[in-house]
């Protein structure tokens, strides 16, 4: 019997060294989740003074990709696609730097008309709660419509001679940007972006677009193989790029960057063109393509994908998902001051 009763008080000490252990395990489970909770907490109060923060740096944690285009260029810099980016993580970075964006436009003899559909558009998607100051070139300022600009948005018109070739006007904006950000701009803007007018955004331009040299990918050959380029060909130019070389095909139609970047380019490329002129010869493309031969000798730090300028808003391809900025239809023989 005494047996008995010992196996019975071993059987319960077991017991209770169980219930013992697994009290003890869940008690310690409790204090290594609330004890964690608290850390990330503190950890998060300490960088920020906002209270939803904790919620906004955890979509870091949210996997971006997109497997049908590429993101990365072979010289490590991003190209920015819906899909590769977290809009309000990104957005809190930069709020931080209290930046301005300047964004330079040009709207000469009958490009006015785009001014209203260009600056109202802008003003529902372009950098919308970030400080712009738009700075407009036009030789008609009383065309300016009035457009209601958004808190800490301005528009700075400035007027300038006439032209009668849209090659030159188009061409001469190098040479305006480059004078514009030497004179000007140094105290007053952070970053700029030089933009066509015959455009209108349809959604979210914005910091995800920043980048110490921007360029942005032609919409019509995003998908085209190199040989189908259309780069300078003929060696006697200076925007000459031959066959075999060259990454992609940029736009003239967007581009930015840093102050210092960006005034780099726009004197290279008036410089490279008035040796063109000496020359008597003009590019196939005019800016265009010494803009490209530019970033073929000084890559862009970042890449905007044709989202960010788009060929028509009704086009179609299956790697955009969203049009954020698109040329609009315009009838060039009309519009243009030389055909
Ligand atoms: C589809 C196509 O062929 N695109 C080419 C064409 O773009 P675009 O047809 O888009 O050129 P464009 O007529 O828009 O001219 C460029 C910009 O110059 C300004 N502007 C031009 C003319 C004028 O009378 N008033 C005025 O203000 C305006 O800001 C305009 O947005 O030419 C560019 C410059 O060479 C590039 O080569 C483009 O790849
Ligand atoms: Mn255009």
């Amino acid at each position: 019997r005494q047996t008995r009763f010992r196996c019975v008080c071993v059987i319960l000490l077991i017991w209770e060294v169980c219930i013992a252990n697994i009290y003890f395990f869940i008690y310690y489970c409790f204090k290594l989740q609330t004890t964690d909770h608290r850390k990330s907490h503190h950890q998060v109060s300490n960088d920020v003074i906002h209270t939803h923060k904790h919620h906004i740096l955890t979509h870091t944690q949210k996997m971006l990709s997109r497997t049908d285009v590429a993101s990365v260029t072979s010289w490590l810099a991003p190209i920015i696609w819906e899909g590769t980016f977290d809009a309000t993580l990104i957005d809190f970075i930069y709020k931080q730097q209290n930046l301005t964006i300047a964004t330079t436009v040009f709207a000469l003899g009958k490009y006015t008309r785009f001014l209203k559909d260009f600056l109202e558009s802008a003003e529902q998607h372009y950098f919308v709660g970030f400080r712009v100051h738009y700075y407009l070139f036009t030789d008609h300022p009383e065309e300016v419509p009035e457009v209601k600009m958004g808190e800490n948005h301005r528009l700075i018109v400035r007027k300038v001679p006439s032209m009668n070739r849209w090659q030159d006007i188009s061409m001469g904006r190098m040479e305006i940007l480059e004078k514009l950000i030497k004179n000007e701009l140094a105290s007053e803007a952070d970053y700029i972006f030089c933009l066509d007018v015959d455009a209108k955004f349809y959604g979210r331009w914005g910091v995800e677009s920043l980048g110490r040299l921007v360029g942005v990918i032609h919409p019509w050959y995003f998908d085209a193989p190199r040989d189908k380029f259309t780069y300078e060909r003929r060696p006697e130019s200076q925007a000459y790029i031959p066959v075999e070389e060259g990454d992609y095909y940029f736009t003239g139609a967007a581009f930015g960057g840093s102050l210092e970047d960006v005034h780099h380019l726009t004197k290279t490329c008036r410089e490279q063109m008035n040796i063109d002129i000496a020359n008597s010869i003009e590019a196939l493309w005019h800016e265009e393509s010494h803009l490209n031969k530019y970033f073929l000798h000084n890559k862009p730090s970042k890449l905007l994908s044709p989202e960010y300028l788009w060929r028509d808003i009704n086009a179609w391809a299956a790697q955009i998902k969203v049009v954020r900025f698109s040329h609009v239809a315009k009838n060039n023989a009309e519009v243009r001051p030389n055909a």
